[in-house]
Order: C-alpha cells, then sequence, then structure tokens
C-alpha cells in the first residue's frame, strides 16, 4: 500500500510542528530518524488518525486519512507507551484485542499469530510476568491483530537488550516483505539494518528522504578515526564534531566528523548511517 503525505502541517496554537511535509513511500520498511522533539511522534499519531493535521492531505492509496473508520481497519499501530491488563494471560490480551476490533479468532488462530511473534510457549503467561522485549513483541502482535497493510511502529526497540532489538528488527523485516511498515526511532543502526528507504525529520522539517545506500554514499570522505594521547582529545572535541571516543589504556580513539582531515595522522573510516546521520543534523 502507497502512503502519499502532501503538504502536511501541524500547529499547537502558534507552535509549527510539521512544516510542510512531502513524502511517499510503499512496502517494505521505512525508517524515520530525528532528534527529540523534532516531530515524528506528531506525525505518526496524525498517520494513525489519533490526531488531526492543520493543513495537508495524506493518502493510503486513494483513500483519505480523515476517513477515520476506514484507515483504522487498514493500519496496525504500536505507540511508544502502551500498557496491558496485568492478570490477562498472554492468550488473553491477544483475543481481547481482537475482540475489541471485532476480530473473532479461534484458539488456533491465536496461537499462530503468537507464534509469528515467538511468545506461543508462554501463551499462559499473565502480562505482569513479562519481559520489556516480550511485551513489545505481544503489542506488535495486537497491533497486527487485525491484518492490516500498514504497520507503524514507534520506537519498537527502545530499552531492549541486543538480543530482542535483532528479533524485533527481524519480525518487523518479515513484515515488510508483503507490508508496509514506518519504524520511528533514535536508534540508527536499527533503520540501517532493516529499512530500504528513510526520511529524517529536524525541527518539524523533512531533511531528508531516500534510500539508506545514498545517504551514507553523502558522509564518504567526511569521518575519520584518530588516537590520540589522553591528554590532547579534549582540543579535538572542542574543535570537532566527535560521535565517539574509545578509550584504550593511555590512547583514545576518536570518530571524527569532518570536511577536513582533523590532523596528518587521521584515518579516513567508512560511515556508518549514524555518521550520515550527525554530518545533516549538525550540518558539517
Ligand atoms: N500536545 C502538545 N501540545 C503542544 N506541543 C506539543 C504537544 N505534543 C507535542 N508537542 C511539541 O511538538 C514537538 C514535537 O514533538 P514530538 O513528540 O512529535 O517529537 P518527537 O520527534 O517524537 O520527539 P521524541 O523523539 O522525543 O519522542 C515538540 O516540540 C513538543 O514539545
Amino acid at each position: 500500500m502507497k502512503i502519499q503525505i502532501k503538504e502536511l502541517e501541524k500547529y499547537y496554537g502558534a507552535n509549527k510542528i510539521l512544516d510542510r511535509i512531502n513524502l511517499t513511500f510503499d512496502e517494505g520498511i521505512h525508517g524515520l530518524l530525528g532528534p527529540n522533539g523534532a516531530g515524528k511522534t506528531t506525525l505518526i499519531r496524525i498517520l494513525s488518525t489519533l490526531l488531526s493535521k492543520t493543513s495537508g492531505e495524506i493518502y493510503y492509496d486513494n483513500l483519505k486519512v480523515d476517513n477515520k473508520e476506514e484507515i483504522r481497519k487498514i493500519i496496525g499501530y504500536l505507540p511508544q507507551e502502551f500498557s496491558f491488563y496485568p492478570n490477562f494471560t498472554v492468550y488473553e490480551t491477544l483475543d481481547y484485542f481482537a475482540s475489541l476490533s471485532n476480530i473473532k479468532l479461534n484458539k488456533k488462530e491465536i496461537l499462530d499469530r503468537l507464534e509469528i511473534v515467538h511468545l506461543q510457549d508462554i501463551y499462559k503467561a499473565k502480562t505482569k510476568t513479562l519481559s520489556g522485549g516480550m511485551k513489545r513483541r505481544l503489542g506488535i502482535a495486537v497491533a497486527m491483530v487485525g491484518n492490516p497493510e500498514v504497520l507503524i511502529v514507534d520506537e519498537p526497540t527502545a530499552g531492549l537488550d541486543p538480543e530482542e532489538r535483532i528479533r524485533v528488527r527481524n519480525m518487523l523485516s518479515d513484515f515488510g516483505k508483503t507490508k508496509t511498515v514506518l519504524l520511528s526511532t533514535h536508534i540508527a543502526q536499527d533503520i540501517q539494518l532493516s529499512c530500504k528507504s528513510l526520511s529524517i525529520l529536524n525541527k518539524g522539517k523533512l531533511i531528508y528522504s531516500g534510500t539508506v545506500k545514498e545517504i551514507i554514499k553523502e558522509a564518504e570522505g567526511y569521518v575519520w578515526n584518530l588516537n590520540v594521547d589522553f591528554g590532547d582529545s579534549e582540543q579535538y572535541m572542542d574543535k570537532y564534531n566527535v560521535i565517539s571516543s574509545i578509550t584504550d589504556e593511555d590512547k583514545i580513539s576518536l570518530r571524527i566528523l569532518s570536511k577536513e582531515k582533523p590532523s596528518l595522522n587521521a584515518n579516513n573510516i567508512s560511515p556508518t548511517l549514524e555518521d550520515a546521520y550527525m554530518k545533516l543534523i549538525k550540518e558539517v
């Protein structure tokens, strides 16, 4: 399903939160990246029909976002914060949310859906006993209960350990094979590893929309590795955008974002999406 956003604007009072956003994406996973307060959640809530726009238009294929009831049948939404009834089991939770959406599932169908999110073995567990990652996976099963064409997920891997992050990422990649998935996150690596395209929002403006490959290419030649003595690192920190610093005994290994070579001893290294993202945000 193709999602088209045209000249979208959102104001809260006099504050412009989204500034004339134009964006199109379809099947596969599309990443949404941006610093705190950029407007990602606002955009996602408008796309999910939970918040009204000030102006502009959004189409799901030919259906306008204003047709709330119709749109809600074709999208699944996993918000940043959500909670379940603590004494419901995993099974009962999915059954309950299915019935809220007027979907009748038999036992096998519920267990099949729990299998997709690898929770079938603990279907009798109460939700209060689940780990953060398990809750997030149950949240995805709930968002997918109506078998939607579009899945919108806000920070699905925040706070998860590496193993759970990989699991959730792989799950979203599977959905992305046939559905349109919008993944909003702060974690550039999650987007680099799972998305074919991405958009970057900053202060309510769309500052990039394209493939992950293209944006990384734009940062080639800008990322440097420099090993300095402990006492010398501060001058580089003051002068350059330092993406990371790793201490190794009396040396510090700096990852520097700079158009010019920061030192004769610096080596040019391959950029990651995080480097490319920082280059754009910091306007290097
Ligand atoms: N109900 C509201 N009333 C007024 N301003 C709001 C409201 N909700 C959000 N904002 C403002 O809109 C801007 C964008 O917020 P939003 O939550 O969409 O950003 P975000 O990119 O999702 O940030 P984060 O990554 O921190 O979740 C912020 O400046 C925020 O203060």
